[in-house]
């Protein structure tokens, strides 16, 4: 597997491409040629029933997986958010962050959607060109999740990074996404580009049959 970092390219130049890419622990085979480009600037949701390979797919792409086949390169620079914060618990917040410190809190003194906003403002201090998420908001309550998705996209619209965001939420991957992959028997099954209105809210008619669609594709019954 050859996962690496390429330098900064020319703006038409993906900020991610993965060719081939497979894996299989033991017999049993995981992912099997999977190709993926990701735009400059481009939100990719990837969705997919559990077990489907979705953190394996992610891993591979962040370059922490040596056995994977296939090439993978992200040209420019990734920094990746996961579903539990993953903080230093011996490192104040600041310091986590790498940012002036003004708060003087330790991770353990944080609730989970604090830490987890720290965990996202450490991901982006470095100005990534992609950011890689695997569950960021998953064990988040519904408020509290709510509110990281309207952040992110603020700070999507705001630092115009790329991202590849996994989840089990089809509601927050046809709120957050430029286009939705599902991950199905080994491979990218479908691709769905989500051309919604700028607001995105579920009453839409256009993001209830698209939510209808994706949940009927993941083998979800809907009333
Ligand atoms: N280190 C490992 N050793 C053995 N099997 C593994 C390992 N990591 C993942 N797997 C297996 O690979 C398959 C895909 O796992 P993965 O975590 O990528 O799925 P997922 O789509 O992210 O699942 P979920 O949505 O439930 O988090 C699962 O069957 C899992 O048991």
């Amino acid at each position: 597997m050859a996962s690496r970092t390429a330098g900064h390219l020319s703006g038409a130049t993906p900020v991610l491409t993965a060719h081939g890419v497979g894996r299989a622990f033991g017999p049993s085979v995981v992912l099997a040629g999977v190709d993926l480009t990701i735009a400059r600037g481009e939100v990719v949701a990837l969705l997919g029933g559990s077990g489907s390979g979705k953190s394996t797919l992610l891993r591979i792409l962040a370059g922490l997986d040596g056995e994977a086949s296939g090439t993978s390169v992200v040209h420019g620079t990734a920094a990746v958010v996961f579903q539990e914060h993953r903080l230093l618990p011996w490192k104040r917040v600041a310091d986590n962050v790498g940012l002036a410190d003004r708060h003087r809190a330790w991770p353990t003194e944080l609730s989970g959607g604090q830490a987890q906003r720290v965990a996202v403002a450490r991901a982006l201090v470095r100005e990534p060109d992609l950011l890689l998420l695997d569950e960021p908001f998953g064990a988040l309550d519904a408020l509290t999740r709510l509110r990281m998705q309207i952040l992110l996209r603020r700070l999507r619209a705001e630092h115009g990074f790329a991202a590849l965001l996994v989840t089990h939420d089809v509601e927050e991957a046809l709120l957050l996404a430029d286009r939705i992959l599902l991950l199905d028997d080994c491979r990218i099954a479908a691709e769905l580009p989500v051309d919604l209105a700028p607001t995105r809210t579920p009453d839409d008619p256009a993001f209830g049959a698209l939510r209808r669609h994706l949940l009927d594709r993941l083998g979800v019954p809907t009333p």
